[in-house]
């Protein structure tokens, strides 16, 4: 298959529909396509964990990194997702821009575990909720069900005032948890309360190795 060069990517990813009423309580704002791009290019380029393997991403939202995985030859891409709103943006931005092997599930992320879904992936991928709306934690609730849920690798997108406590978490689930590229993720103003036009936070992009456990 050709490979996808990283402008490509993040030229179609600035193609796939964001939230059409973001849920504050859900934490809904779409990755910035530069960033999915990167990411999902990363993942495949640097540790060949896309093409042709069995990708899930948890809080799916709209698709913009399960559709990163799909171009980028992912031989099934499966979105979770709570909310329905979301799920049928992200069908019909499969459904634009034609893509196979790629759908998404309504379900709740957190209920996951215990299900058909156990270990049946080979990658995981998600921007989780930061747990930054009274639901503090949520991030690391979704990190274990990615733990769950994955063969190979996980990927997740992290505060870094949040990093020496991942990592210690990361070594109790017997995960080698790796930072591979620090972000200034620039979160934008979805959502009436904010005050300042964008805001830009510090996030590590996470890569945690499950293989040989
Ligand atoms: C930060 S957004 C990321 C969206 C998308 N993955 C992306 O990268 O553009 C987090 C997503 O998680 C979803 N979400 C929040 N809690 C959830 C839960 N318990 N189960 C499933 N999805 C959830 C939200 O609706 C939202 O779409």
């Amino acid at each position: 298959m050709t490979r996808l060069k990283l402008k490509k990517l993040e030229e179609y990813l600035q193609c796939v529909d964001g939230f059409e009423k973001p849920k504050l309580l859900l934490e809904q704002y779409p990755t910035p396509p530069h960033i999915a791009a990167c990411m999902t290019h990363c993942m495949q380029e640097q540790h060949d964990d896309i093409e042709g393997k069995l990708v899930a991403d948890l809080g799916s939202g709209c698709g913009m990194l399960s559709i990163g995985a799909t171009l980028l030859g992912a031989q099934l891409t499966i979105g979770f997702e709570l909310d329905d709103a979301a799920v049928d943006t992200f069908r019909q931005n499969v459904v634009d821009m034609e893509l196979p092997n790629v759908d998404c599930i309504r379900a709740d992320v957190l209920h996951l575990p215990g299900s058909k879904w156990d270990k049946a992936f080979d990658t995981v991928v998600m921007n989780p909720p930061f747990g930054t709306k009274h639901n503090a934690g949520m991030d690391m609730r979704f990190l274990d069900v990615g733990m769950r849920l994955a063969t190979g690798a996980v990927y997740s997108l992290h505060k870094t005032s949040t990093r020496a406590y991942i990592q210690k978490k990361s070594k109790e689930w017997g995960a080698r948890g790796k930072v591979v590229a620090e972000l200034r993720y620039n979160l934008e103003a979805s959502y009436k309360f904010h005050k300042q036009k964008s805001k830009d936070i510090e996030v590590d992009f996470w890569r945690f190795d499950l293989s040989e456990l």
